[in-house]
């Protein structure tokens, strides 16, 4: 049984030095979000209908906590963290924390919630800042996935497709390093929020990223969400930047890519909205300081109880991820790629009682042992047009947030 007690509080500048320095909580975007300290339940899940199931547990948690929350906005009240694998096989944990304390800054409100277990008189912690630890540096170094195996696997996944086997798979290699003693994961936050304010920085349970693509965000009995799929480095001037976004925004390869990815959107979310949702009809470019991205911007209203951890569920793997067809798509990702992705590709995000939450592809992202070593990731679509040298470039440009903010 939990009990959750929210009140408003003095206006918070930061949510980032309130966090823990080796196991941060946070999903923010420009500044604004939820922070987490402590864990009051952390649940584990496994296998194919992990998310499902971390959705049908969480309905559960919620029926029988008592809740006292005079704000009552979307993340006010009892609110879970939850990180989930790519992968069904994935050696990694899926988990949602509940944590002893939530810290959520939004439209200049500031909230705390304290989480009590039934049968532990421990206070929550206190939601104070500390000082950063000291800055540091490290190099991330190719993994399991280095560049030339990289090239080879797309080689292989363009014929693949190019003899009809599948439409789209996405492949992804990983770098390696190792944090130093006493890192403090902060640092690493503050530079990805810095430097990607647009996208939502997260950390949790070791698995930490800034990802541009919103899987699905609920509030309300709204649903949104942004797909992403296309790419193309940014020009060094305003005039070659330009023609960049231009030229993928007219480019048949990527406007193709992408409409595969909407499409997995769509159909996923139709049965849990049925007056309709609605996308644009012809994609944005969207500026990241490290690229330019085809995105579309999908919404509806819910015609069932669906929170948002439901739709995460109903939604991943989309073809931004996986590929095209999905199933096709995954086989070939087990045959080709020899990486554990963790929970690289999966959804993180948070959801509160009443179902609203918002949930990211986890993009841009590494995973960060309890022992300091370090896992990142990058990928990209492949489809039939797609050259190995391309793509290679695409992902030294993924990896660049992470990559810079380690470094
Ligand atoms: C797979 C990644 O990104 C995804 C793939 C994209 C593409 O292929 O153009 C674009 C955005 C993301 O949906 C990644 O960042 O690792």
């Amino acid at each position: 049984m939990l009990a959750a007690r929210t009140r408003v509080v003095d206006p918070l500048t930061s949510l980032l030095p309130i966090l823990d320095a080796r196991a941060p909580l946070l999903f923010m975007r420009r500044g604004e979000g939820v922070a987490g300290l402590g864990e009051a339940v952390r649940l584990t899940f496994r296998g194919a209908d992990r998310i499902a199931q971390a959705a049908e547990t969480w309905r559960r948690i919620t029926a029988s906590a008592t809740i006292d929350d005079p704000v009552r906005k979307s993340g006010t009240g009892l609110l879970a963290f939850g990180a989930f694998t790519f992968d069904e096989r994935s050696a990694f944990e899926s988990v949602l924390i509940v944590p002893r304390t939530i810290v959520g800054r939004r439209d200049g409100v500031s909230w705390v919630t304290e989480v009590r277990v039934a049968g532990d008189e421990t206070e929550p912690p206190a939601a104070v800042a500390h000082e950063l630890g000291a800055e540091f540096r490290l190099s991330l170094l190719p993994g399991e996935v280095g560049p030339a195996r990289f090239r080879e696997l797309v080689a292989d996944a363009v014929s693949r497709i190019r003899a009809g086997e599948l439409r789209k798979v996405v492949l992804a290699r990983d770098l390696v390093g190792h944090l130093p003693e006493g890192g403090d994961l902060r640092r690493v936050l503050a530079e990805l929020a810095l430097g990607y304010p647009d996208t939502w920085t997260f950390a949790i349970d070791g698995h930490l990223g800034s990802s541009p693509e919103t899987l699905a965000r609920v509030s309300h009995g709204k649903v949104t969400a942004r797909v992403l799929a296309g790419s193309i480095a940014r020009g060094a001037d305003a005039e070659s930047d330009h023609a960049a976004a231009l030229r993928l925004a007219t480019s048949t390869k990527d406007l193709d890519e992408h409409s595969y990815a909407v499409q997995s959107v769509l159909d996923a979310l139709a049965p849990h909205a049925r007056s309709g949702i609605s996308a644009s009809e012809i994609p944005f470019a969207l500026k990241l300081p490290n690229l330019w991205h085809l995105a579309t911007n999908i919404e509806g209203v819910l015609s069932d109880v669906s929170s948002a951890l439901d739709l995460a569920a109903a939604l991943h793997p989309t073809a931004a991820v996986a590929g095209t067809p999905t199933a096709k798509a995954l086989e070939v990702i087990h045959e080709l790629e020899p990486l554990d992705r963790g929970r690289y590709g999966g959804p993180v995000g948070w959801v509160d009682a009443a179902g609203d939450g918002k949930w990211a592809v986890s993009l841009r992202s590494a995973e960060v042992s309890p022992e300091g070593d370090i896992r990142a990731y990058a990928g990209g679509g492949i489809l039939a047009a797609s050259d190995p040298d391309v793509e290679l470039a695409e992902t030294k440009l993924k990896f660049r947030p992470i990559v810079e903010a380690f470094g």
